[in-house]
């Protein structure tokens, strides 16, 4: 299925009319230049173009009162000064004689996009709208929103599709106060947002907005907000608060669809986030979405002010969407210090909400609540670096996003005689007689008692590799008579014929190959049931779970909150993922780590599994080919013994890997 592209450029066709600095930012350029972006890179013509509709009454009227609407209508006959007047009951937004008709196409477009994916016509798609959404309220318009799209798009999901669980994630800097109001007794919506605060000196300034709002009533736990208290947050801070607060509830939840507050002003040289997290960063967070709610995501622009950042997060956004593989995350630190004060404060504030976050630690010493100044901001002397900071952030550059072409060939795959060959995967043998050479290095390392089809097997294995190598090939699977001894052949020939780093993840009780783990050059990641006889090290890290793999729970929240955090801070270049027989693992489970470790090296992740897991070939490509992986289900409480398992092992390793911290 496909991804669509939602744009009409009757979006572009009002602007701000009078003097305003708060307002002046939000221009028609903003979707000239995204669109124009995807045009450029091809992208739009890899999209399914799905017309705008003017929303209706009833659509709006979701969430906005009907005096709001009424005196909205109005605006299309008024003068200027007429417009001027009405804007001033309203903070930081302007009308405009057609801004009445945009917002009624914005919103359309949102529901437009749901539609199409709710019914199966799309797997997900983009919304490139303006004016945004996410801060107008029942009443009120504010900060450039007017309709809230994506509040609305979930009360419409829910009403006309019965869907059960909504996710909203708010990547946007700013607080998307109008959607935490529409849903914060609603435990059915699970509003995320992460915003610019700065102890509440921020806009919108609001006490709600702080990490410690959680939601009212039934709605107890459904509101996640992440208060960034300092700017120039980065990569690895955004990161973070993925694998340790939102992947890990967000998984818990099991949501039926996944909407997205596409804001790119938390990208580098935005004006109003000032961060400087690049915008290949989207394309991590969008993919680290996408096996979500059976890959159902609808992504809806709301800011993102500097025209070239904005363009290129955009651009990143649609090709994760499409299924290409995102860049390496490269060089990686920890969280800062504030990143991981307001962390530890979320997973703090939800402890007695989400079973993934029962052992989080409390409260930090130094609780930031206390920190909330008052709000006599001395405006004249913040407005005198105003101008200054503007030409600074204007200032920012940042590397170009590296270029994002899929390999010819998606997926290879080496199978045993008469397996027959997935459909849309290559069959992979060695075009001529293996290499003596390579044989004979072969038999003196690996295959000592093994027979000759060892050795052709391992050729291709290493043939393969070298074609993942060059980008001709993108992932394989390979249905070997031994996977240890395949394990051990493969990593030795990446980590010293191709110097890489790789990651190799063995899932089951098999042995785990030692070479290579002091060097660092190989990452091994070993989940098995049982206590390893392995010495744990910083490149060798056994995880033992109680019910090994077969508890998806405890499982998966070790992927999210252990495996992941590692694979990026580690950035191989190649994956090994290895299924050793016994593991209990199930189709699912299986999928959703193949679909997630694919956000590692560029995508090129070799599945190695014994040749009798027939079973396993189908489900295994179709996580490989870019498939969405089926929802897990809401997920129980993990045995508490593997929370605490991974919860110590995080404690123990974090020295070693800062993507592993949740306490300051
Ligand atoms: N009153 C001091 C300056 C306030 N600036 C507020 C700008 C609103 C931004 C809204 C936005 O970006 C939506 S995504
Ligand atoms: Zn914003």
């Amino acid at each position: 299925m496909g991804t669509a592209l939602i744009y009409d450029e009757e979006m572009t066709r009002y602007k701000l009319l009078w003097v305003d600095p708060a307002c002046k930012i939000e221009v028609p350029e903003r979707l000239v230049v995204s669109y124009g972006a995807l045009v450029e890179n091809g992208l739009a013509d890899r999209c399914v173009s799905i017309p705008v509709r003017e929303a209706t009454d009833a659509d709006i009227l979701l969430v906005h009162s009907e005096e709001y609407l009424e005196a909205v209508k109005k605006t299309p006959y008024m003068t200027l000064e007429e417009l001027k007047e009405f804007t001033l009951q309203y903070g930081d937004v302007y009308f405009h004689p057609n801004i009445y008709h945009c917002a009624k196409l914005a919103l359309g477009a949102t529901l437009q996009l749901v539609d199409n994916v709710m019914t199966g016509k799309v797997r997900n798609g983009l919304a490139l709208v303006r004016p945004p959404g996410h801060h107008s309220m029942r009443s009120a318009a504010s900060g450039f929103c007017i309709f809230n799209n994506v509040a609305i798009a979930a009360q419409y999901v829910k009403q006309k599709y019965g869907v059960k669980r909504v996710l909203i994630v708010d990547w946007d800097i700013h607080h998307g106060q109008g959607v935490q109001y529409s849903f914060e007794d609603d435990p059915s919506v699970l509003y995320f947002s992460w915003h610019r605060y700065e102890h509440q000196k921020f806009w919108p300034n609001l006490r709600e907005s702080d990490f410690d709002v959680v939601g009212k009533e039934k709605g107890a736990g459904s509101t996640i907000n992440v208060p960034w208290n300092k700017v120039k947050m980065q990569n690895s801070d955004y990161l973070s608060i993925f694998f340790h607060v939102l992947l890990p509830v967000a998984y818990e939840f099991s949501p039926d669809l996944v909407l997205v507050c596409a804001g790119f002003d938390s990208a580098i040289g935005d004006p109003e986030g000032e961060m400087c997290a690049t915008p290949d960063i989207f394309a991590h967070l969008t993919h680290l979405l996408m096996n979500l709610a059976g890959g159902k995501l609808c992504a809806v622009l709301e800011g993102g002010y500097n025209l070239k950042s904005l363009a290129q997060s955009v651009c990143q956004t649609v090709h994760s969407l499409l299924g290409d593989p995102a860049p390496r995350p490269a060089n990686l630190e920890g969280p800062c210090n504030s990143a991981l004060e307001s962390l530890q404060c979320v997973r703090s504030a939800h402890r007695k909400y989400w079973s993934c976050l029962k052992h989080a630690a409390d409260l930090p010493t130094s609780d930031i609540s206390t920190k909330r100044i008052k709000l006599a901001e001395d405006e004249e002397e913040e407005k005198l670096d105003e101008v200054e900071k503007e030409k600074l952030i204007a200032a920012m550059v940042w590397p170009q996003p590296v270029k994002r072409v899929t390999p010819p060939t998606r997926t290879a795959v080496v199978l045993p005689d008469g397996v027959a060959c997935p459909d849309r995967c290559k069959h992979f043998s060695l075009s001529e007689d293996p290499d003596p050479l390579v044989v004979q290095k072969l038999r003196e390392n690996f295959i000592k008692d093994a027979d000759d089809k060892d050795a052709v097997t391992l050729s291709s294995l290493i043939a393969l590799v070298d074609k993942m190598e060059k980008n001709e090939i993108c992932s394989g699977l390979a249905l070997v008579r031994d996977v240890s001894m395949a394990m051990r052949c493969v990593a030795q020939h990446a980590t010293t014929a191709l110097s890489n780093r790789v990651l190799v993840v063995c899932v089951g009780d098999g042995i785990v190959p030692h070479r290579g783990t002091d060097d660092g050059k190989t990452l091994v990641v070993h989940f098995s049931s049982k206590e390893s006889e392995e010495q744990e090290c910083k490149y060798l890290i056994p995880v033992c779970l109680k019910k090994g793999c077969s508890d998806a729970s405890g499982f998966i929240q070790a992927v999210l909150g252990l495996l992941l955090p590692l694979g990026y801070e580690y950035d191989p270049s190649l994956v090994l993922l290895v299924q050793t027989p016994g593991s209990g693992i199930c189709d699912s489970v299986w999928q959703q780590l193949t679909g997630l470790l694919q956000g590692l090296a560029q995508g090129h992740i070799l599945v190695l599994m014994q040749e009798d897991e027939r079973t396993c070939i189908d489900p295994t490509c179709s996580s490989l080919l870019g498939d969405a992986a089926p929802s897990l289900g809401q997920l129980h409480a993990a045995p508490p013994e593997d929370v605490e398992a991974v919860e110590n092992l995080r404690q123990r390793l974090k020295a070693d890997w800062k993507l592993l911290q949740t306490t300051e």
